[in-house]
């Protein structure tokens, strides 16, 4: 029978993460999800098959795994919310960017087993990435759950330490983002030469999934897999030369290090103490 998991939070990444669940087949009297807003939970329920409710306390209290998946200034007073009616035998699982352990912890009063997660929206579609690490109270049988739960919606890499957090947020938890940004800025360009925006999507998505997918299950380094596709003096040549010249390299390292810079400033600013 199916862990019975609380949803705290209803957005956009749990929406995510519930999608996931329920396309791999998680029962959906077994997920019940909660937000303050009734008036988005009919959505919800239809889009998702499982029960909504504005009642944190009444999801919490009959759950074994709570997602806790709101905003990191809201985290606080959500989970002191709950105090009382969290039992040692749950398992939390916090999804909010830069919150740590130790202020998870704090907040929940009693030692209870707590995962610090960082997943991403393709958990939609079934190809989420999640980095994760465990508190000292989680069992190695919780943790093989959270792995199995975790790929059912993609995949998962457990960290070593704390820190690494905030580099698997610039990586993977935010990553998706600026993708969708190369991919506006390409097609804009195609619709610039001419195309349909249709097209221009296609075209541009399908070489975005085609380079992942190289990636994903060829062995090869990355460098070769470029430069199998750039002719001396060719049409690569000539596009990957402009964004050297333009500074790709400064811009996405610049990029990667201002989300993880952003992830430790969240982690302090809402910290316990
Ligand atoms: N979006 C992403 O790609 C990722 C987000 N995260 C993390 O996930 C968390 C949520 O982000 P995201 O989903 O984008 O944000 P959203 O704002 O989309 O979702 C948060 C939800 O929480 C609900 N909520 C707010 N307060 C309460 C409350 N007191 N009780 C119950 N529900 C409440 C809100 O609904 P309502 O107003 O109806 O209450 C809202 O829909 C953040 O901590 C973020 O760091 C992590 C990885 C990726
Ligand atoms: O932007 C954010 O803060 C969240 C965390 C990772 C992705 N979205």
């Amino acid at each position: 029978m199916s862990l019975k998991i609380a949803f705290v939070g209803v957005g956009n990444m749990a929406s995510a993460m519930i999608g996931g669940l329920r396309a791999s087949g998680y029962a959906s009297d077994a997920i019940i999800g909660t937000s303050r807003n009734a008036d988005k939970h009919k959505s919800i329920e239809a889009k998702h098959g499982v029960a909504m409710t504005s009642d944190n306390r009444l999801a919490v209290e009959q759950a074994d795994v709570v997602f806790l998946c709101v905003k990191p200034n809201m985290m606080r007073d959500v989970i002191q919310d709950l105090v009382d009616v969290v039992r040692q035998d749950q398992l939390f699982i916090s999804v909010a960017a830069g919150i740590e352990l130790k202020s998870l912890a704090a907040w929940l009063t009693k030692p209870v087993a707590i995962i610090r997660s960082m997943p991403n929206t393709p958990s939609l579609v079934g190809c989420g990435m999640s980095g994760l690490i465990a508190n000292e109270f989680v069992s190695d049988s919780q943790k093989q759950w959270v792995s199995d739960v975790f790929d059912s919606f993609g995949s998962h890499a457990w960290v070593q330490e704390e820190e690494q957090m905030h580099t698997v947020t610039a990586l993977s938890g935010s990553a998706p983002a600026y993708f969708f940004r190369v991919l506006e800025v390409m097609i804009e360009a195609g619709q610039t030469q001419g195309l349909d925006a249709a097209t221009s999507r296609k075209l541009a998505t399908q070489a975005m999934k085609g380079a992942a997918a190289m990636v994903e299950e060829l062995d090869d380094d990355i460098a070769v897999l470029r430069r199998n596709i750039t002719s001396p003096n060719g049409t690569t040549q000539a596009a990957l030369e402009t964004l050297e010249e333009n500074g790709i390299k400064a811009l996405f390292s610049s990029a990667v290090d201002a989300c993880s810079n952003r992830s430790k400033e969240l982690g302090k600013e809402f910290a316990s103490e």
